[in-house]
């Protein structure tokens, strides 16, 4: 469980959150929404210490953050807006194996979990592929497949669906919900909620550093956005 308790933080001067509280549940599918600076991103990087809060807390499984940095890690796998960023090997199998081989695994174990996060994405025949021989969409299952190597609880994913076609979106789109099936939190960070709002079980809409509405899937609008209903 992910539990942001009263969070602020400033960054360059600017207020990117401010006063946020939020829990994501074991096994929830949480859509993260709201406006380009709306503080998404800055929030997801609390998650695991990438950004510190100047006030309140942030406890992944009951612990704060900042006591236990590497258990934060362990527990939220994070998949950033550029899959580049996030890409270190050469080789398809080389790169998924990056994140266990820092866990200190033996290599039957890592081999294990790689065959394991390639087949959740569907890219077991590719894993002898060059990185540099993969299309966009299969680029960015390469990155959610490093971060499930580590196997997480949850995991996060910063606009996963930028740059991809209407058949990639669609295939990281199934990719995440049999994850979800499997019992994996996902949390899907997006100024466009339309590509995954049918698999969500919440979507939380940030504006201006603050939590501006919350709908569970019935549709029930918790705190309605205010202002210009268009
Ligand atoms: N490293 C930084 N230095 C200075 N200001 C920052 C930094 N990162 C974020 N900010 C500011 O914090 C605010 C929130 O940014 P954040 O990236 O969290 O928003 P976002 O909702 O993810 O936006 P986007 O959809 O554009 O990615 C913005 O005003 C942004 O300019």
């Amino acid at each position: 469980m992910i539990d942001v308790d009263a969070v602020t933080v400033d960054r360059g001067g600017v207020r990117a959150l401010d006063d946020v509280s939020l829990t994501v549940p074991d096994g929830e599918f949480l859509i993260l929404a709201g406006a380009n600076g709306a503080g998404k991103t800055t929030l997801v990087r609390t998650f695991n210490g990438l950004v510190t809060p100047d006030s309140g807390t942030v406890r992944v499984n009951g612990t704060p953050v900042e006591a236990d940095l590497l258990a934060a890690r362990r527990a939220v796998g994070m998949v950033f807006q550029h899959p580049r960023d996030q890409i270190v090997a050469a080789t398809v199998a080389a790169d998924v194996a990056f994140g266990p081989e820092n866990l200190g695994l033996d290599r039957e174990a890592i081999d294990e979990r790689v065959d394991d996060a390639l087949e959740a994405v569907g890219l077991s025949d590719r894993r002898d592929a060059r990185v540099d021989e993969l299309s966009g969409g299969q680029r960015q299952r390469l990155a959610i497949a490093g971060a499930l190597a580590m196997r997480p609880s949850h995991l996060v994913l910063d606009e996963p669906f930028t740059g991809l076609d209407a058949a990639a979106r669609r295939s990281v789109r199934s990719r995440l919900e049999a994850l979800h099936d499997e019992g994996t939190s996902v949390v899907v960070v997006t100024h466009d909620p339309r590509s995954v709002r049918d698999l969500a079980d919440r979507s939380v809409v940030l504006a201006d550093g603050e939590i501006a509405a919350v709908e569970d899937d019935d549709r029930d609008i918790d705190r309605p956005i205010l202002g210009d209903p268009e």
